[in-house]
């Protein structure tokens, strides 16, 4: 199978306390087309520093990343996230807060045309609006309330619609659910393990859950130090223990 992802020596050295320090130390990751990839590892392993690399938010010092077998390593942000969205742990960071919850919708859906377009024919557009939210207690009849006064677990509902509304080549989901209350999360974590299966999604995630890492995805690797020290398939997982897991910490 050709991969979707495909990043290759990936390094990015930083200068620290006088000295070099290689946060990403010659990564070589594939990610396939439908692979639910699990990220783990301690804090400042970089994980946050990889899907910045894959974002172009921070370039790499060497090192390439292929998108569909396409050399993506000196594309701008911009133009990688046409393909590529991303939800962030901060529920303030993916939505704007003086739009309602319908015309965040309609930024997302339109991303990447021209910006005179991008909040015409919200009429039109509200009955899709309205199906995609209508399972969803937490967002079911907030279509017009402006964003800034819906609660965190709502928020970050909405980035993740707006994450998926246009389908990404490539889903980033960096410790979404991290920041919400234990039902929220549980919740949020349901619904997009349900949608990555329906849309048939590529998708990242960072979590540091080692239950959500155990329960979702069909692959899962932990970073140390820069490096992949583990990278577990299905069947791997499936045999996998939590206290496994926790030596890597
Ligand atoms: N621009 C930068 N300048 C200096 N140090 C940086 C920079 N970006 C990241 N680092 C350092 O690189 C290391 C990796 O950071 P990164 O945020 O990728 O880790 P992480 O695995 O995502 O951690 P966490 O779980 O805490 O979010 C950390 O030690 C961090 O302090």
């Amino acid at each position: 199978m050709k991969p979707l992802l495909e990043i290759k020596h990936a390094v990015k050295t930083i200068y620290n306390d006088d000295e070099n320090l290689n946060i990403l130390n010659d990564i070589n990751l594939s990610i396939n087309p439908k692979d639910f990839l699990v990220v783990l590892g301690t804090n400042g392993a970089g994980k946050s520093t990889l899907m910045d690399a894959i974002t172009g938010t921070n370039e790499l010092t060497s090192g390439k990343i292929l998108l569909n077998g396409k050399d993506i390593t000196d594309e701008n942000l911009a133009k990688r996230s046409r393909n590529i969205s991303r939800v962030y742990q901060d529920p303030k960071s993916g939505t704007a807060p003086r739009m309602t919850v319908a015309e965040n919708l309609l930024l997302a859906k339109r991303r990447g045309l021209p910006r005179r377009l991008y909040l015409r024919h919200l009429k039109e557009n509200l009955p899709e609006f309205q199906k995609l939210i209508s399972n969803l207690p937490t967002l079911d009849n907030r279509l017009n309330t402006f964003t800034e006064k819906l609660s965190g677990g709502q928020r970050q509902t909405l980035s993740f619609l707006m994450a998926i509304i246009q389908k990404p080549e490539l889903l980033l989901l960096d410790e979404h659910t991290a920041a919400l209350d234990p039902q929220t999360s549980k919740d949020l974590m349901e619904l997009t393990n349900k949608v990555i299966l329906e849309k048939e999604l590529t998708c990242m995630m960072i979590t540091h859950d080692l239950s959500d890492a155990m329960n979702y995805g069909n692959r899962l690797i932990v970073l140390k130090k820069g490096k992949i020290i583990l990278d577990l398939d299905q069947s791997e997982k499936d045999k996998l223990k939590e206290k496994d897991l926790l030596q890597y910490f």
